[in-house]
């Protein structure tokens, strides 16, 4: 039987697929992303990561059961200590501090993204904020596993590391957790709450995507005001 997750799957492919096109996405996996893109993005994604965690920190506190809080509080500790970590370790390599990572100004589309993630979660329910923060770790997920497949890319000096944490079994098992609980949250619901379940997944996969082209074009606010 179709699951929730596969009709959010359809409404969002061709968002997904022009993401799995996008020249920082394939750059990754064939090593001509330009590293200073690399760098950008690393930053930005390092203060997205701040507000993705306090997701989970939201969606503890929201949780109907004590397994499912403590669930989602352990991916609260996993973002700010295995995936950020990441960031860290590359930070370290380029020369930035911590302080410096932490202190980043953010761009516009990452806080028009976590600004919108952030209102759904204070305002919405268990399921909205799911439904919210799922294309993050799942869209990922994908990416990563597709970019596992480019020949090279896992072994790549600089973008290997990257494509091997997020095409990992360990973030693959977060991923279909939240997916599972995303089709266990939206069981019973009728069809004009799944509608707005499936607008805010929509809405931030195509965040993602503009994420991503932020980051390659470098692109801090679109407007000339410093
Ligand atoms: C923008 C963004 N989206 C998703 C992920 C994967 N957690 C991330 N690190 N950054």
């Amino acid at each position: 039987m179709a699951t929730f997750t596969d009709r959010l799957l359809r409404s969002v492919a061709p968002i997904w697929e022009q993401v799995h096109q996008h020249p920082f996405v394939t750059g990754l996996g064939d090593g001509t992303l330009p590293v200073d893109a690399f760098k950008f993005y690393m930053k930005q994604d390092y203060i997205y990561l701040i507000d993705y965690a306090k997701m989970f920190a939201l969606a503890s506190v929201k949780a109907y059961d004590l397994e499912t809080s403590a669930r989602f509080a352990a991916l609260q500790e996993s973002t700010l200590n295995t995936e950020m970590e990441l960031h860290r370790q590359y930070a370290a390599r380029f020369g930035i501090s911590r302080e410096e990572l932490e202190a980043t100004e953010p761009s516009f589309v990452m806080l028009g993204y976590t600004s919108y993630m952030l209102r759904v979660a204070h305002q919405g329910s268990l399921a909205e904020l799911v439904s919210s923060l799922l294309p993050c770790t799942w869209s990922y997920w994908e990416i990563g596993k597709r970019l596992a497949q480019v020949e090279g890319a896992v072994d790549h000096e600089l973008y290997g590391e990257w494509v091997r944490m997020y095409s990992s079994d360990e973030f693959g098992q977060l991923a279909i957790w939240l997916i599972d609980i995303m089709n266990e949250l939206a069981e019973g619901k009728n069809e004009q709450e799944l509608a707005r379940l499936e607008e805010y997944f929509v809405n931030t996969s195509k965040m993602e995507y503009m994420f991503w082209d932020m980051a390659y074009r470098e692109e801090m606010w679109p407007c000339a005001i410093n």
